[in-house]
């Protein structure tokens, strides 16, 4: 990573700082002649460069040929408060709480040849290393190139899951919003129709899809169950709702409440043969992360959720163990003969696998909710040149076909969960990427784009035609 606006800050520095005769020069290289060499890096907070992932490269140790890795930076928090004081540098911290979470860097296993599916592949493997980890019950998801922009923006999404009616909700989906865009939004980056319209109105209905960034989950949403509650539309148009048999969740009795991996006994899913993957201290998160989910029991209609204060309990601190099993869910075989990719987790195999990823917690009668709040919750980078434009409009484009076709999503009404009010709309955005994508395939800047994604958008527009005529399933992506 390079950042050519911090060198040049950097360099008048130095060059200040020489002329006024301070010899500090913060480390850097410099010769005689005033003239400064500045290794191509990112500068850290504390004016150091940081030299990049790889910068050695060894074998067996180089960008994407390595073992897995986990880093604990920062270990589990005290499970007591830990109050500050007014002699904390510069911010006074009287009567704040200043633990922090257990934050953990992860790098999971790559190898040359092997098909790592991408983002959706690093999503699975982070799901599993947290729930070894921490196995918090909320999953916050943001993408590289997107930050944090309010603070209160994850107990906003937290408050609609622990709500009544919460447990019902597969994720909470914030709206993206960027930074350095030009004023005249040339290229049309801020999506505003998409995201302050159609999402706004999907909000009414089942709710809205999954972008893959500014999103809250309910972690056992992502294992591929149906909610504890759900509804069922029958008749022609879906006019007729009722209650779903099946899966309602039970009323636990006294005793039961006390046991934290007792409430999915009954779940029907679990009758299903479910694949996780060999990890028994995941399976066995999986009931934990259930219950911890669970809405507060605050108000007497509340049926079947938490306790408050449930969520206090102290955690046992991370041991040798515990970290060896997260690293072994990260490695490359872990997936093999599981349900990962197609049933559990971010499906695989879509250019937009973010879409289909929220639509199959959908079709399974999870809601989702649309948070916007006043201060944006989460910024980010968005393209600011037509080609990089071009070519992720181009691949939404691509994955707004995919999901077109019965391979992905099924045409119809794809479950009694889901009502057929839901089924249109979510598909509305559908002319309008076609719309842009017949610009852009016409343009000729798109001439040398046209060919994978023609290739891609092939397989799933011909879904009946014998297997042996598909193109190569994971064609080459636009850069
Ligand atoms: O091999 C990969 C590729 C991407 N990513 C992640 O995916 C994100 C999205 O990639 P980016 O290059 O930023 O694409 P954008 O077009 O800016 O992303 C938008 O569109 C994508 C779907 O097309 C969504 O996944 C993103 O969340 C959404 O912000 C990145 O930030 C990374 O965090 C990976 O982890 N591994
Ligand atoms: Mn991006």
């Amino acid at each position: 990573m390079y950042n050519s606006r911090e060198e040049f800050k950097e360099k008048e520095l130095a060059n200040n700082s020489s002329s006024n005769g301070n010899s500090n020069s913060g480390g850097r290289a410099r010769n005689n002649n005033n003239d400064v060499r500045v290794s191509k890096a990112t500068w850290m907070s504390d004016g150091t460069y940081w030299p990049g992932t790889w910068f050695e490269p060894s074998p067996d140790h180089s960008k994407g040929d390595h073992a897995g890795i986990l880093q604990v930076m920062s270990k589990p928090p005290e499970p007591d408060p830990v109050m500050g004081n007014p002699d904390e540098k510069r911010i006074d911290f009287t009567g704040v709480d200043i633990r922090l979470p257990m934050f953990v860097y992860v790098s999971r296993e790559k190898h040359p040849g092997y098909d790592h599916n991408k983002k959706a592949g690093a999503m699975n493997a982070l799901v599993r290393a947290s729930a070894i980890l921490s196995n918090g019950p909320f999953i916050l998801n943001l993408d590289c190139d997107h930050y944090i922009y309010n603070s209160l923006a994850i107990r906003e999404g937290m408050c609609f899951m622990m709500d009544r009616g919460g447990d019902r909700i597969c994720y909470v989906q914030f709206p993206q919003r960027f930074e350095g865009i030009d004023p005249s939004d040339r290229y049309a980056n801020h999506n505003t129709v998409f995201f302050d319209g159609n999402m706004r109105a999907l909000d009414g209905l089942q709710g809205p899809v999954y972008v893959g960034t500014g999103c809250l989950f309910q972690r056992y949403a992502l294992y591929g169950f149906h909610p504890p509650r759900a509804n069922e539309y029958t008749g022609m148009f879906g006019q007729y709702k009722q209650q779903a048999p099946n899966i309602q969740a039970q009323s636990l009795d006294q005793e039961d409440q006390e046991s934290e991996m007792q409430p999915l006994a009954s779940h029907p899913d679990l009758k299903l043969s479910k694949k996780f993957g060999n990890s028994t201290m995941f399976t066995e998160s999986i009931a934990v992360a259930e219950f911890q989910g669970r809405p507060l029991a605050d108000h007497i209609s509340v049926k079947n959720g938490l306790a408050p204060g449930a969520l206090l309990l102290p955690r046992p601190p991370l041991d040798a163990p515990t970290v060896a099993e997260a690293v072994a869910v990260i490695s490359c075989w872990y997936e093999d003969k599981t349900e990962w990719g197609t049933r559990i987790g971010w499906i695989y195999g879509s250019v937009t696998e973010d879409v289909v990823t929220g639509y199959r917690m959908h079709n399974r009668g999870w809601r989702s909710v649309y948070c916007i709040t006043k201060r944006d919750a989460f910024r980010g980078t968005a393209p600011i040149n037509l080609t990089d434009r071009v070519h992720q409009v181009l691949r939404w484009a691509t994955g707004s076909v995919e999901i077109f076709f019965p391979e992905t999503i099924p045409l119809g009404k794809p479950s009694p969960q889901i009502p057929a009010t839901h089924c249109i709309p979510q598909r509305w955005h559908l002319p309008l990427h076609l719309h842009l994508s017949c610009h852009i395939l016409l343009s000729p800047s798109s001439v040398p784009l046209f060919r994978p994604v023609h290739l891609a958008g092939l397989k799933h527009s011909l879904p009946y035609i014998p297997p042996h005529y598909h193109p190569h399933p994971h064609p080459p992506l636009p850069p």
